[in-house]
């Protein structure tokens, strides 16, 4: 494949805090347009790979590519052009609460650009539009749903026009049906708006709705044991953990 078909090339990462490795010389690309999954068991590193491949955290050893470019050795402004190439919405979706939608969403844009406030405000409402708040542009997130809350967050990430987008468990504490709405919102904004999703999950129904593909980690393996699309993974992986996971997570989903 051709390295420009890739949002982002993971070589030889491994992950971890001081002498704590939780995965080692991960290598994997997560294509452009794709919604690409990462899944595992608790504990295994799902969160701490995200935060490592958007640069909140230093990798132990290896490298992040986003877009060609190395976010783990970048510095400066180059450093800075890459962390505003991407969009995060953080486990909690982390809305400010004393600022109403609009102005969560206009805030990075304060800081990154020299728009008006009045183009700001414009641009704002659109990114409220495409995720359906389009009316609540004066709530505060705390009246606000959950599931709202979660696509504000997801507005707010949207914020400076990235094509990557970073979630990290996107679905928690969501009921299914609120879930599946916020699932319909990202495979709209990936089939539609072409953005690339890298999404941490563990909840089953969403990512067989709207996963392209995903990796499977392992805390006693410390790397990926399984990747592909979810489905065909399920019918066909020989893998005992697969199975384990998926029907783990599925008498949980049913119960
Ligand atoms: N900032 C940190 N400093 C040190 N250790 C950390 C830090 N963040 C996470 N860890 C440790 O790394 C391990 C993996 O945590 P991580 O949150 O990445 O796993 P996870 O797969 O996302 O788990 P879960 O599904 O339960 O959220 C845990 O043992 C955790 O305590």
């Amino acid at each position: 494949m051709d390295a420009l078909d890739n949002a982002i090339d993971v070589q030889n990462l491994t992950v971890g805090y001081g002498s704590n490795v939780l995965l080692q010389n991960l290598d994997f690309s997560v294509k452009n347009g794709e919604i690409f999954v990462i899944l595992g068991g608790s504990g295994c590193g799902k969160s701490s790979l995200l935060k490592n491949l958007f640069g909140l955290y230093q990798p132990l050893s290896g490298d992040v590519l986003i877009e060609g470019q190395n976010i783990t050795t970048a510095q400066g402004a180059d450093r800075q052009k890459i962390m505003t190439s991407f969009g995060v919405m953080y486990q909690q979706g982390a809305l400010f609460g004393s600022m109403n939608l609009l102005d969560n969403v206009t805030l990075f844009m304060e800081e990154y650009t020299k728009l008006t406030r009045d183009q700001m405000n414009l641009l704002a409402r659109c990114k409220l539009d495409l995720v359906g708040l389009l009316p609540y542009e004066t709530y505060m997130p705390s009246e606000i749903s959950g599931g709202m809350q979660k696509r504000a967050a997801i507005a707010r990430a949207m914020a400076l026009d990235p094509k990557i987008l970073f979630l990290d468990e996107p679905s928690a504490g969501l009921d299914p049906i609120t879930s599946a709405d916020l699932d319909s919102t990202i495979l709209d904004l990936s089939r539609n708006l072409g953005f690339t999703f890298v999404i941490v999950s563990h909840e089953l129904a969403s990512i067989y709705s709207i996963a392209d593909k995903v990796i499977m980690l392992d805390k006693a393996a410390k790397g990926i044991i399984a990747e592909g699309d979810p489905k065909t993974l399920r019918d066909t992986s020989k893998d005992p953990r697969v199975h384990q996971f998926f029907n783990r997570i599925m008498s949980k989903d049913a119960a």
